[in-house]
Order: C-alpha cells, then sequence, then structure tokens
C-alpha cells in the first residue's frame, strides 16, 4: 500500500483549486507503488494522479524528473504531463511535503506479457531515448555500481547469509567481476532505469504510459535495455522467456556492435541492482510496514541465469 500520509478533503479541495482543472470531484489513494503517496483525482473536467513525495525523494531533484516528463511528452512519447499551478510552478508542499498533480494516462500493467506487448516496449523505451537526446537536465545515476557496494555493504554478510547462505559469496565475486568489466565507455543518454512491468501501461499491444521516471538519470544507454530485459524477460516462477527477450530487443532495434557485445554484463549489472535494493529493503523494512518487500532471490535466480547464459541470452 502506497498511501503514506492521509490529506484531508478541504486540503485536496484546497490544493486542486490552485490548478486550471476544475473542481475536486473525487479523490482515491492508490494501493500499487512502494515510494511515494498516490491518489487518484477526478475533477470536474478529467483525471489526474496526485503524487506526493515521501522521505526517499530529494525535493531539488523534482525539476529534473518533472521537467523530462514535460520535455518527453512534448516529443511524443506516452509519458504524463506535469499539470502547472495558476504560477507556473510543477510542484507545490502540501504540509511540509511535495506535491506535484500529473496528467492520468489510460491503460494497465501486464503480469506476463505477449511478444506483441514486448515489442511495443521495447520500442517505446527506444523512443524515449531519442527523444531525451535534446533534454539537458542532468541527474548522476545514484543507483550505480558504487552504491551497489554500499548497499550490499550495510547489508553485512550476516544479512545477506540470512536471506541465502550462498548471496554473500555470490555477491562479493560478482560485484569483483562487475568493477572490472564494466563497459564505462559505451553512449550515453537519460536513462528511465525502473522499467518494470507496473511502470508500463497498456491497451492491447500498445504502449499507452511510461511513468514512474523518478529512478531516471544519465547512465549508460543500453544500460536501460538491460534493466528492461531483467524485467520483463522472466516468468513468474524465473523461467526464462526467449519469445519476450527476442520481442523486446527486436521492438527496441539495431544497437552498436559494443552495446551489443556488452548487453550480458550489463544485465548481470542489472540483475545486481534489484538484487542491492531489494536485500537493502528486506533487511532494513520494518515487519508493520505498510509495503510489501520485494524478494532479492528473484534476481539473484536472474542472475545465475545470465551468468550461465552469456550471449545466448540476447540470441534473436
Ligand atoms: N500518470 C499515470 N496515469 C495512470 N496511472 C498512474 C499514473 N501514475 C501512476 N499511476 C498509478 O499509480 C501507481 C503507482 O505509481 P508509481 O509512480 O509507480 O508509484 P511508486 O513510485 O510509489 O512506485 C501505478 O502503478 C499506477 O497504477
Ligand atoms: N522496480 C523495483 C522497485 C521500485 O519500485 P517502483 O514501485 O517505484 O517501481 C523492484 O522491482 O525492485
Amino acid at each position: 500500500m502506497a498511501v503514506y500520509t492521509t490529506l484531508a478533503a478541504l486540503e485536496l479541495a484546497t490544493l486542486i483549486a490552485h490548478y486550471d482543472v476544475g473542481t475536486l470531484v473525487s479523490a482515491k489513494g492508490i494501493a500499487e507503488g512502494v515510494s511515494n503517496s498516490n491518489w487518484l483525482i477526478e475533477t470536474s473536467e478529467a483525471r489526474f494522479i496526485l503524487t506526493m513525495y515521501e522521505q526517499r525523494m530529494d525535493v531539488a531533484e523534482l525539476p529534473f524528473f518533472l521537467g523530462l516528463l514535460d520535455h518527453l511528452a512534448a516529443k511524443g512519447s506516452p509519458v504524463p504531463r506535469t499539470i502547472h499551478d495558476g504560477g507556473g510552478a510543477a510542484f507545490r508542499t502540501v504540509g511540509g511535503k511535495a506535491v506535484a498533480l500529473i496528467e492520468f494516462l489510460p491503460g494497465v500493467s501486464v503480469d506476463r506479457p505477449t511478444p506483441a506487448q514486448a515489442r511495443a516496449v521495447g520500442a517505446a523505451l527506444a523512443g524515449l531515448h531519442r527523444h531525451a537526446a535534446d533534454f539537458t537536465g542532468e541527474r548522476a545515476n545514484s543507483l550505480a555500481l558504487p552504491q551497489w557496494r554500499e548497499l550490499f555493504a550495510d547489508c553485512g554478510a550476516d544479512g545477506l547469509a540470512s536471506i541465502d547462505p550462498a548471496l554473500p559469496a555470490t555477491v562479493a565475486q560478482e560485484l569483483a567481476f562487475l568493477e572490472a568489466s564494466w563497459p564505462h565507455h559505451l553512449p550515453r543518454s537519460v536513462i528511465h532505469a525502473d522499467l518494470f512491468p507496473d511502470n508500463v501501461l497498456l491497451l492491447d499491444d500498445r504502449v499507452s504510459g511510461l511513468i514512474d521516471f523518478y529512478f531516471a538519470c544519465r547512465d549508460l544507454t543500453a544500460y536501460d535495455l538491460a534493466v528492461t530485459h531483467s524485467a520483463w524477460c522472466f516468468d513468474r516462477d524465473g523461467t526464462f522467456r526467449a519469445d519476450i527477450s527476442a520481442a523486446l530487443l527486436a521492438g527496441y532495434g539495431p544497437l552498436s556492435a559494443d552495446e551489443a557485445v556488452a548487453l550480458p554484463v550489463l544485465a548481470r549489472g542489472a540483475a545486481m541492482r534489484f538484487m542491492a535494493t531489494r536485500a537493502y529493503d528486506w533487511l532494513n523494512t520494518p515487519a508493520d510496514a505498510l509495503v510489501t518487500r520485494k524478494d532479492p532471490m528473484d534476481f539473484a535466480r536472474r542472475l545465475a541465469f545470465y551468468q550461465q547464459a552469456g550471449a545466448q541470452a540476447f540470441a534473436a
């Protein structure tokens, strides 16, 4: 459940009155998501998403995230626009917390994509990278290799072993491998960095929304494809879906020779990135917290797959 803060009807109506969007009709908390509080807002004119940024968000970074949404939407990516208030501001403050009103996009997140949907996701990701090319905002990746090492160190060997006895050795070996082989020289761009199925809205085979840009940053472009591959190409039981992989890669389009060679290493990195945050959260989320912890072992198994399959994981 991701509604950490309650907002009284009067507070909501007062907030909405600062925008040229009609009058408040209803507001419902949205249970999905883990990071921020979200409400589905209905006004006399349209639907919107109201996001309240919770403790993990550095408000100084909001202009980057919200500016990126506006830039991509203007270029034609299926990304929600930020609604600006009467004074032109992209976010406001309520009870000491930043809030933004965002365009509501239709569509549903799928659990088990079809190849046609995976192809559309690949194409939408390529479009996002193209459309972001002239975005001037800058944000470094705050969850890159050095931070994975820090997060695993914070977990401690005993903590990792409490998740799985083999995890401390797996993590130590893989960090050493990635630090020695990370392809720092590849082309860079603004990337989404978290394009999981729950961050993509689909209408049949069409991508109607790319959402949740709060990990977006400038990093290796092909790393974004590797993240997306690691998130989309496995069944719930961990089985690799070669058909989804082939469709996602075909939808994305051709990579440079260097990027294609680097994909297996980038995918191992992607698996480690999500193992790191999930393991940290697994050990540090109180039992009575409102959010459901995500299993780090899902990505330990994907890492083992990428280690074993190498380039075969990306065969056409
Ligand atoms: N622009 C949008 N249009 C439609 N639904 C949205 C939009 N933004 C968020 N949502 C809904 O809210 C949920 C949580 O949003 P998300 O940004 O993923 O939160 P979190 O950052 O906490 O994970 C999404 O799963 C989706 O159902
Ligand atoms: N995609 C990440 C979790 C990030 O949460 P989100 O709800 O903000 O996308 C994972 O699966 O570990």
